[in-house]
Formats: structure tokens, sequence, C-alpha cells
């Protein structure tokens, strides 16, 4: 494997719509991004809002399709000058998706969630009727353990605390041996503790199995702390990509403008 993710001069354009006396106008969310992640890292994806960080995130997966360029994830092509690759579904079956909410799927118990990540690799009516062998439900239960939740196994989902969701999709990656994990603003809606506990998983399972981490953040005091590089889009164009300590205040200024206070809570 030559590299988990390969980013090449992705290019995304919407139409802004008509306001006032303003005509409708083509502006470009991404405008050709380019990077690489050869190793696993922790990429913390910044940038103030509307830059382009979900944009960036959704077309990692293909659920945006951009104009040009290409997206390779683990050597299959997502996607490429403006087309789905013919192995997006190989390549979507090792990548883990964590939103900021609404991950599990409520009525279903947490174990059935978690258990969901197996999907990719077992006939899908025996997912569907909940037919798992002895070995998947020790994974599951072992992945919800790695999580801190497994006594929650039983629990409907959507009873459960949005940091226990957020760690219940975490054990879901898991399952699925996930070799890249997509989150899109995953603590955005957490209290600060629980906030902690899912970005030490995060740093976790990037550093023990091995797992290439994205991690789209408002707040860049998380970047720094938790990641170990920072990409930073502003307008659209990558404007930072490095080790997350090297990231200066000026920088920071710069790239935020007048959203710098909401975005860090160190000293300004
Ligand atoms: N479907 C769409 N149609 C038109 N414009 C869109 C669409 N989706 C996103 N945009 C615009 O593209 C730009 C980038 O959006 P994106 O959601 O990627 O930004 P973001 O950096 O994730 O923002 P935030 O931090 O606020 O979530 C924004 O100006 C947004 O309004």
């Amino acid at each position: 494997m030559s590299s988990l993710v390969e980013v090449q001069s992705v290019t995304k354009t919407y139409v802004q719509k008509a306001q006032g006396d303003t005509p409708s106008r083509p502006f470009k969310a991404l405008d050709a991004v380019s990077f690489a992640m050869t190793k696993p890292e922790r990429i913390g994806l910044i940038g103030p809002s509307g830059s382009g960080k979900s944009t960036l995130l959704r077309s990692l997966s293909g659920l945006i399709v951009t104009e040009t360029g290409t997206v390779t994830v683990l050597d299959k092509t997502v996607q490429s000058a403006g087309r789905l690759g013919e192995d997006v579904r190989a390549a979507r079956a090792s990548m883990g998706m964590i939103a900021q909410s609404f991950n599990l799927v409520g009525r279903l118990s947490l174990f059935t969630n978690a258990a969901l990540g197996l999907l990719g690799r077992i006939n899908p009516w025996r997912g569907f009727f909940g037919l798992w062998t002895v070995e998947e439900k020790q994974r599951v239960m072992a992945a919800l353990d790695h999580v801190g939740i497994a006594e929650r196994a039983g629990q409907r989902a959507n009873t459960l605390s949005g940091g226990q969701q957020q760690r219940g999709a975490i054990a879901r990656a898991i399952v699925q041996d996930a070799k890249l994990i997509l989150a899109d603003e995953p603590v955005a809606s957490l209290d600060p503790v629980s906030a902690r506990r899912v970005m030490e998983l995060l740093v976790d399972v990037n550093e023990r199995q091995k797992v290439g981490v994205i991690v789209t953040l408002h707040q860049v005091d998380y970047a720094r702390k938790y990641c170990d590089r920072i990409l930073a889009l502003k307008a659209g164009k990558i404007v930072y990509d490095g080790p997350a300590d090297t990231l200066g205040l000026e920088q920071l200024k710069d790239i935020y403008g007048s959203e710098i206070e909401s975005a860090y809570w160190g000293e300004i």
C-alpha cells in the first residue's frame, strides 16, 4: 500500500443563489485541494465556518462528487474527474464514518448498532435477522468494552447520552476493522468531559490499531491537543498543512479572522 489517502487537485463548485441585487454565481467550496496521508496519522481539519471542511471530508468517502481531481483511499479510486470510481464500495468498506449526531440507529440496541460494522463482510440477511456467530458477538462486545460502554450493550441507542453514542460509533468502526476514520465534528455537541473522552479514543485507535483519522473540528484547541497534523482550509484552499504544534497564533488569526475568539480558547 502506497498511501492511505491521496487527494489530488480536487475542486467543488456550488452555485450561490441570487440575493437581492446580486445575481446567482458559482463559487468554489474546494479549490484545487491536494494532500496525502501516507501513514496512519491524526489529521485535524480546521478552518472558519464555510471554508469547505465538511465538503472535503464528504468527498473522501464519495458522498460528494467533485468536478475535477482524484480521491484515492487505500489505493482504491473513490472518485476521479467527476465520477465515482468502480472501487468506491470497497474503499468505503475500509472507512468508518462518525458524524456530529444521529450516528446510531435509535431504535436498535447499542450492540446491534456496533454489529452493523460487520455488514460489509457478512450476508446482509444474517445481519438483518441478528444471526451473529459467537465470534462475531465476542468481537462486538470487545469493541464496546474497548470504548468503555459494554454494560450498555442491550440499551436502545436513542436512550444513550451523546458521548455514549459517539463512542458507539467508534466501536462500530473498530468492529468494521476500518483503516480510516472520517469524523465530522464528532465532539461539537458534547460537554467538555465527553468530548475529551471521544478525542482520547480517536487517539487510542490511531496509535494502537494504526487507523488513520481525519477529523473536522471547530475548536482549534482540540486539533492542537489531539491531532499530530493540521490541515487548515480557508475559502476552499489549504492554507496550512503541517505539524499541529507549529501552527502559530498569527497564522491562526489570519485563517480565522474575526472568528478566532470562538475557534480558539488559548491566549490570543
Ligand atoms: N449543497 C450545497 N449547495 C450550495 N452550497 C453549498 C452546499 N453545500 C455546502 N455549500 C457551501 O459550501 C461552502 C463550504 O461548506 P462546508 O459545509 O464544507 O463548510 P465547513 O467548513 O464544513 O463549514 P462549517 O464549519 O460551518 O460546518 C459553504 O459556503 C456552504 O454554504
